[in-house]
């Protein structure tokens, strides 16, 4: 009996796999951003991949601020479109921390952390056995590592840094920008990072963005 004849796929070479790119994790596109019908921001298209750490600089009163408090929900006056994650995380200049709150209870209760997350996100940032202090009882450089380790406790997918590093003697933002690091490597989160300072952006980012202009667009950073 003669059996029913088979077909065969041959190939002798190999089919690559179509890329299939995830989406971005931060997709904003603005037509513009007006205060008091002054412009301020322009036609930008910004996307954040999972990851990555892009450098937003800028003169002062450009618009960075106006930027992130966009992307992270706080400002509802542009014309365009903001796609963002859920768990996004900020931290800006001053640490803006309960001070009527102890340290435990500053991240307990924006982040509804269990006690034992507690302890390990306070001994990530070396605060370990401090939670029952109040912030004016910690350092300045103490309060910074509490900001930054409320910022990642809550495993965010976006991070909205601004200018956390800046009016710090050398040696503490050397430090905090070490502990960011480490902090960062642990996760795979998209950091946006306003900086004024150039070898900041050289040492963190993948990539910096510049804003400038008026109202302001965005350029990569040469
Ligand atoms: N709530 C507001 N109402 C009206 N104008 C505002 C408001 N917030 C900011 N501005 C104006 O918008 C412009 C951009 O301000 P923004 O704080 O975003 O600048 P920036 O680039 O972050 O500055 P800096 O680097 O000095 O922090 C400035 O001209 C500022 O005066």
């Amino acid at each position: 009996m003669v059996g029913k004849p088979t077909l065969k796929l041959v190939s002798d070479r190999a089919t690559p796999e179509p890329a299939v790119l995830p989406p971005p994790v931060l997709a904003v596109s603005l037509q513009g951003m007006r205060f008091d019908e002054k412009p301020v921001l322009g036609h930008i298209d910004l996307r954040l991949n999972s990851g990555e750490t892009v450098a937003l600089t800028g003169p002062s009163g450009v618009g960075k601020t106006t930027l992130m408090r966009i992307i992270a929900g706080l400002e509802d006056r542009f014309e365009g479109h903001v796609r963002r994650p859920d768990r996004i995380a900020m931290v800006f200049q001053e640490p803006t921390l309960m001070p009527w709150r102890t340290v435990a209870d500053n991240l307990r209760i924006p982040l509804k952390l269990s006690s034992q997350a507690i302890d390990i996100a306070l001994e990530e940032v070396g605060l370990e056995g401090r939670g029952s202090a109040f912030p004016n009882q910690l350092s300045l450089g103490q309060q910074r590592r509490l900001s930054l380790a409320r910022a990642f406790a809550g495993d965010p997918d976006l991070l909205l840094l601004d200018e956390p590093f800046v009016s710090l003697d050398a040696e503490l933002a050397d430090e905090m920008m070490t502990l960011f690091e480490t902090l960062r490597a642990k996760r795979n989160v998209a950091t946006l990072l306003v900086t004024h300072a150039k070898s900041e952006a050289e040492r963190l980012a993948t990539r910096s963005l510049h804003l400038s202009g008026q109202p302001a667009t965005l350029k990569p950073a040469s």
